[in-house]
């Protein structure tokens, strides 16, 4: 179904029908938009990513009433994947109500998902952000707003502690970030899935429910469908709040370990090239791996295919030195420890 226009709910008995005290779904999803907003650097728009599911779709609505009364001015874009029946008449009918609640610019952003490397999950959302970004840059957005909820980073982090994801993946997903010098900002981290649904029926959008939410064969969906509501069960309602909560506590001890391991790269430098092997062996581990991911990237080794199991074959050479070597990054770049040093090449003819 084709999302209808917001409509304020009627005012209770009792209050102005000038003044109508929103429903407190919507009271909540409008606060979070608005303390991301306030400050937002920059003068160009938000664009909205907006799928037409219900996260997206109060995240929109909520923009729309708050984004005006801070002067910003709001558009929104709606990307076609092209993978259902339908998709087409879906975007459309979301950037119809778009134009109606009063964004611009609003536009629809066709991609090309076949062909694409990976699963059509995983090509869907590169194509996606790619998409989103051109659209950004095009329009000289101070940043796109995306939809995901508490709920969603909850489920982030338990997917993440599932695979033995470090501080990195336990951190879930940041409310700010940048991609390809454009703001990605989340601002509903604290607003539960259960909110966005209840701010839409408060004001009459009727939200798409996208199939892939509730299809088994995807481990985020049986997270959602089985894993998160079993630990609610067991473990309370607080739990959802609460993994959110953990990953806000590892993102900030992760950045603080990343500004020490940024002057601690600086610090090992050896004097003629590579890093000093003392230096390094001196650091905390959480330190040194860190040290020697950045390490390894200055390198030139692809970040995407950089994986653990790279680090350690560099910190072997560090800690557990017993002639081996040298270490292989990706991108065909070998590492050897020479005379103290960690220094990029193969072995010595
Ligand atoms: N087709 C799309 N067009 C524009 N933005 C999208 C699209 N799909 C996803 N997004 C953005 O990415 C966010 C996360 O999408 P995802 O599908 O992972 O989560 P979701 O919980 O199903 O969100 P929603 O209820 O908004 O569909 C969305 O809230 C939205 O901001």
């Amino acid at each position: 179904m084709p999302p209808r226009p917001p409509a304020e709910p009627a005012a209770p008995a009792g209050r102005s029908p000038l003044t109508p005290s929103p429903a407190p779904a919507v009271a909540a999803v409008r606060l979070a938009v608005r303390r991301l907003l306030t400050g937002l650097p920059g003068a160009g728009p938000v664009l909205v990513a907006c799928s037409g599911g219900p996260d997206s779709l109060a995240l929109a609505a909520a923009t729309a009433f708050v984004a005006p009364r801070l002067g910003r001015p709001a558009g929104l874009v709606t990307v076609d994947h092209d993978l259902q029946p339908g998709s087409a008449e879906r975007a459309e009918a979301v950037a119809g109500w778009a134009r109606t609640a009063g964004f611009d610019p609003v536009e629809v952003l066709p991609v090309r998902v076949a062909g694409r490397p990976g699963g059509p999950e995983a090509a869907a959302r590169t194509a996606r952000y790619e998409a989103l970004v051109v659209a950004a840059k095009r329009h000289h957005a101070a940043g796109v707003l995306l939809g995901h909820t508490r709920d969603d980073q909850a489920e982030t982090v338990l997917l993440a502690l599932a695979r033995g994801a470090g501080p990195r993946g336990l951190s879930g997903m940041p409310e700010r970030r940048e991609l390809d010098g454009v703001p990605l900002l989340r601002p509903l981290l604290d607003v539960a899935r259960s909110d966005t649904g209840a701010a839409c029926a408060a004001l009459g959008l009727t939200a798409w429910a996208d199939p892939h939410n509730t299809d088994p064969a995807y481990a985020r969906a049986r997270v959602r469908a089985e894993a998160l509501p079993a630990l609610v069960d067991a473990l309370g309602p607080g739990v959802v709040a609460n993994l959110a909560r953990t990953a806000r506590l590892i993102a900030a001890d992760a950045a603080a370990l990343d500004t020490l391991a940024a002057a601690a790269l600086d610090d090992v430098r050896a004097a003629g090239g590579g890093l000093s092997v003392d230096g390094l062996a001196a650091l905390p581990d959480a330190v040194r791996g860190r040290v020697l991911h950045a390490w390894a990237r200055e390198l030139g080794a692809p970040p995407a295919d950089l994986s653990h199991r790279h680090v350690a074959a560099l910190d072997a050479l560090v800690t557990d030195w017993r002639g081996q070597g040298p270490a292989h990054l990706p991108g065909n770049l070998p590492v050897r420890r020479h005379a103290g040093r960690l220094v990029q090449g193969g072995a010595p003819a």
